[in-house]
């Protein structure tokens, strides 16, 4: 319950109609959720409008609403508040309904195509090990300190959030490390909350089905740091080539991390096997249990993250040395006949160009490079040829299959992957479009110490087909495949 006057502080209002001198039980987004006594805040979507929900609201029992466009007609005994930008609005709205969480402990977020996931989980695991009572809000799962809670978006919404916040201040959580997804930046998710720190890991293609630019997709993630305090702190990536952009105008302390520069945390690449990095940070040598160049650059960040919270160094890097990365990230199984089989998330160019060429270094020569993978429906259609080209390109053979088609026909997906294939890529590329004979297949081919990579899904443990999830486990299919097939 919060009274409705206290919880539109910092909510630009246009017009109010009724009385705000009322108790609202909740805060819904969506009129499914509402009951006798809950505020409605109707949100332009980008397949519904939120508007044409408040009548149905209303019939469930929402005592108030918050809306763009007030109704022709309004009814006694509801209040409504007309604002600029509902998405904004329910983000303050929810922040103070939930008594401003974030103000109550140190919150930092991660932004950046890839490695968010990674950056923010090792982060938990560090302070979790460092003594502290932790939050987790990512993509694998949320996490309030040993509690785990199914995730179903990178970035909760505003709602949801906020609650989660509030639940890891009431379990006695001081920090929280959470994943920022530029479409959590660009739909207000994330408007309002206290940041304590902010990362920055890289920025390639992906998700320009909905953020169309990829200058504006630069400007959402940018915004996230715009927006920083200056008591908080910036930390980029300075051998990316907007790592500096990122951080232009923001008011935070601004550090960087780097491999290739001098940075504040400069780390350099003795040795890069499967069995590890060895590397030096800051001078200090260091063996790290997480694999390739792209996770020195996580662990950079991880490292800084730590340092300008205020631990110490040497014991940070101590326990980042034992730590193993998240679920589904260069995650393998090894087959009794030596076949390593690599589970991976790789779902953008960048990344599946990264976990090949990172295979690539781990290679001894002869073995060869199988690659299953797909592209998800329903979402950014350039990449398709893209990735097919980086999985042809870097591998031996390659066979095209479903990820999550989603409500698109799986074929059509892969007809799109197909057009980055010149006529000797696809002399080594095969499509299967069932997603478990595709793995099938490639453990049929592999022979010993060969190594099969399937990209794409990494912990996800379903298949999303026309809106139904099926199961579905990639690494337990691998796994099933090399007993069955006694290789
Ligand atoms: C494209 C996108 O981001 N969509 C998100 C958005 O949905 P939407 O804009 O399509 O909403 P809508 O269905 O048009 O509905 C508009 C409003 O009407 C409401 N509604 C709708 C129907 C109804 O009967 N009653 C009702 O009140 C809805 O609750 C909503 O508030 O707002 C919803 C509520 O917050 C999200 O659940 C939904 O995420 C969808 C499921 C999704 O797949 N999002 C992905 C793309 C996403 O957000 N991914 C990022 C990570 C990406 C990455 O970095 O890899 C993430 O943070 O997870
Ligand atoms: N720093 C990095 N740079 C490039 N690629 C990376 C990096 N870290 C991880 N990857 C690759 O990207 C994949 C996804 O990593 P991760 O899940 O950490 O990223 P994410 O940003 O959380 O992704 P999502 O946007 O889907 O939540 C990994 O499986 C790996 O292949
Ligand atoms: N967070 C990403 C995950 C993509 C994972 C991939 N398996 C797919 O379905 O495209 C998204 O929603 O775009
Ligand atoms: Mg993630």
């Amino acid at each position: 319950m919060a009274n409705l006057q206290n919880i539109l502080y910092k909510v630009h209002l246009q017009e109010v109609n009724g009385a705000t001198n009322i108790e609202v039980k909740d805060v819904q987004i969506d009129s499914r959720k509402v009951s006798a006594g809950s505020l409605f805040v109707a949100v332009r979507g980008t397949v519904a409008d939120g508007h044409n929900f408040i009548t149905t609201a209303i019939e469930k029992g929402a005592i108030a609403i918050v809306c763009e466009e007030l109704p022709l007609m309004l009814l006694e005994n509801i209040t409504y508040i007309k604002v600029s930008n509902t998405s904004e609005a329910v983000a303050y709205i929810a922040h103070n309904f939930y008594d401003e969480p974030s103000a109550k402990l140190k919150l930092v977020g991660v932004t950046g195509t890839n490695g968010k996931t990674t950056i923010a989980t090792l982060l938990f695991k560090l302070f979790a090990q460092l003594g502290y009572t932790c939050g987790l809000l990512s993509t694998v799962q949320n996490q309030i300190s040993n509690q785990v809670l199914p995730s179903t978006h990178t970035t909760p919404d505003a709602v949801s959030l906020n609650s989660l916040l509030k639940q890891m201040v009431e379990a006695g959580c001081t920090y929280v490390f959470m994943e920022s997804s530029s479409h959590a930046i660009h739909q207000h998710r994330i408007t309002g909350l206290k940041f304590t720190g902010a990362i920055f890991s890289n920025i390639t293609h992906d998700h320009l089905d909905y953020h169309k630019t990829f200058d504006e997709y630069i400007r959402v993630k940018k915004s996230f740091f715009d927006d920083l305090p200056s008591s908080a702190f910036a930390i980029s990536n300075l051998d990316d080539k907007r790592g500096t952009v990122m951080l232009q105008n923001t008011q935070a302390h601004k550090y960087y991390y780097s491999l290739k520069n001098v940075a504040d945390f400069k780390g350099k690449i003795l040795e890069n096997a499967l069995t590890g990095l060895i590397m030096l940070v800051n001078d200090k040598e260091v063996h790290f249990r997480l694999i390739g160049e792209f996770n020195a650059y996580n662990l950079l960040a991880v490292y800084g993250a730590a340092v300008c919270l205020g631990e110490n160094s040497d014991e940070v890097l101590r326990i980042l040395s034992a730590l193993q990365g998240a679920e589904g990230r260069f995650d393998y199984v090894i087959s009794n006949k030596q076949i390593i089989g690599i589970v991976d998330y790789a779902h953008t160019p960048d990344a599946l160009e990264n976990v090949l060429s990172t295979i690539k270094k781990l290679r001894k020569g002869y073995e060869q490079v199988i690659t299953v993978v797909g592209c998800g429906g329903d979402r950014d259609k350039a990449k398709r040829p893209v990735m097919a080209q980086v999985a042809a390109e870097l591998s031996d053979k390659v066979i095209l299959t479903s990820d999550n088609p989603r409500s698109e026909d799986p074929q059509e997906i892969i007809d799109d992957m197909l057009q980055g294939l010149n006529s000797a890529a696809k002399r080594k590329s095969k499509t299967i479009l069932d997603r478990k004979e595709a793995i099938t297949t490639a453990v049929e081919m592999a022979n010993k110490e060969d190594i099969i990579l399937v990209a794409g899904k990494g912990h996800e443990k379903y298949q999303d087909i026309k809106g139904v999830k099926h199961l579905f486990d990639d690494k337990a299919v691998l796994q099933k495949t090399f007993e069955q097939l006694n290789k």
